[in-house]
């Protein structure tokens, strides 16, 4: 299947990745989301991490450019219908998965590929409530998309092997790396990352060590890139406890038991460096820990 145009579903921090990976590989992007606020400020954001590739050399000012011009935004998922290929990056919540299919599917044509960027939540279930699932996949990108090589490819019970070809392809296309997973709770990694991270939570609650002592001991002890709880910050406190829920309530085991501190900072409405608050206070001009 020749495919050319891709629609996104929601603007966060992933949905402006992958619109920026897709326009500079020469996909038309169409991004969607449920306010105008967050798609303007997809677009900032996009603009800014081109610009950052420009400046340091790894595109040409036309290269980023061309990449802008390719990316429109709707706030009708109607709108997506005549796109090749669809990425749901919405809320790690799977009814708000669940509602945006059932009211983009009417509009959608047959062909079009139907994806999630979900990070843990049953690719199969999903599909199995769409009129498509031999053509739904999980298509699971890591954060900063610009940044980071794998994406992981989930195929559910039905997916077809034209599907699992076709998104192969594309990742190619994007100069990126696939890895197969099966589909079972959180894929491959964060089925081993998130029990590290809610771990690091743990360690935390318990007064092992300080937000400070956590991290700096991942960073220089295992030459970890960012501490635990900074990437926990860097991937947003409620995802990270969704994924846990995912984990326990799929696998049945006590291990995958979200820490209580984690649930915590959610309900403060602490979920990291997107609301400015989270293990860290990112308000002032360095993050302080803060506990
Ligand atoms: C939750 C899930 O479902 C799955 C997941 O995604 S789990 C999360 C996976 N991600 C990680 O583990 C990230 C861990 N962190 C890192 O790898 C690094 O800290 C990082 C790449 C994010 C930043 O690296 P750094 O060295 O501290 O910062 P910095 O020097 O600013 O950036 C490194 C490079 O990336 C580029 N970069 C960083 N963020 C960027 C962005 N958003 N867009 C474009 N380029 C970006 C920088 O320009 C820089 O490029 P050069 O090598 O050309 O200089
Ligand atoms: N964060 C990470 O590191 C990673 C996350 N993922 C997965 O990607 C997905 C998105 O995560 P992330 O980008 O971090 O989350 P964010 O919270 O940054 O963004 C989610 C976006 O979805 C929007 N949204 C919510 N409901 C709808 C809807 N019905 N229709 C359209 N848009 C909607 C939100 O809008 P508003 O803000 O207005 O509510 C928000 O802009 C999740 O499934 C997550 O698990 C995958 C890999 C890594």
């Amino acid at each position: 299947m020749d495919i050319r145009t891709v629609g996104i579903v929601g603007a966060g921090q992933m949905g402006n990745g992958i619109a920026h990976v897709f326009a500079l590989a020469g996909y038309d992007v169409l991004l969607n989301d449920i306010s105008e606020e967050s798609l303007q400020k997809a677009l900032a954001t996009i603009e800014k991490n081109l610009e950052r590739q420009a400046s340091r050399g790894k595109i040409t000012a036309e290269d980023k450019a061309a990449a802008m011009a390719r990316i429109r935004t709707t706030l009708q998922l109607a709108d997506l219908g005549p796109t090749d290929l669809v990425i749901e990056a919405a809320t790690e919540r799977e009814a708000v998965k669940q509602k945006i299919f059932d009211d983009l599917l009417p509009h959608l044509k047959p062909e079009t590929i139907l994806t999630s960027n979900t990070s843990s939540i049953s690719i199969t279930r999903l599909a199995s409530r769409t009129d498509r699932p031999e053509k739904f996949m999980g298509f699971h990108f890591m954060n900063p998309v610009p940044v980071m090589q794998l994406v992981e490819l989930i195929r559910g019970i039905a997916t077809d092997q034209e599907t699992w070809e076709a998104l192969h392809e594309v990742v190619r296309r994007l100069g990126k790396t696939a890895a197969s997973a099966e589909d079972f709770p959180a894929f491959i990694v964060n089925r081993i990352l998130m029990p590290m991270i809610n771990e690091a939570v743990y360690t935390l609650y318990e007064g092992v060590g300080s937000v400070k002592s956590i991290d700096e001991s991942l960073k220089l002890g295992a030459n970890h890139p960012m501490g635990p709880l900074e990437l926990a910050d860097f991937i947003g406190l409620d995802t990270c406890l969704a994924i846990m829920n995912v984990l326990h309530d799929g696998l049945a085991d006590t291990k995958y038991r979200p820490c209580p501190l984690l649930t915590k900072y959610v309900e403060a409405g602490w979920l990291g460096r997107k609301t400015q608050r989270g293990f860290y206070d990112y308000r002032g001009e360095t993050p302080v820990p803060t506990r």
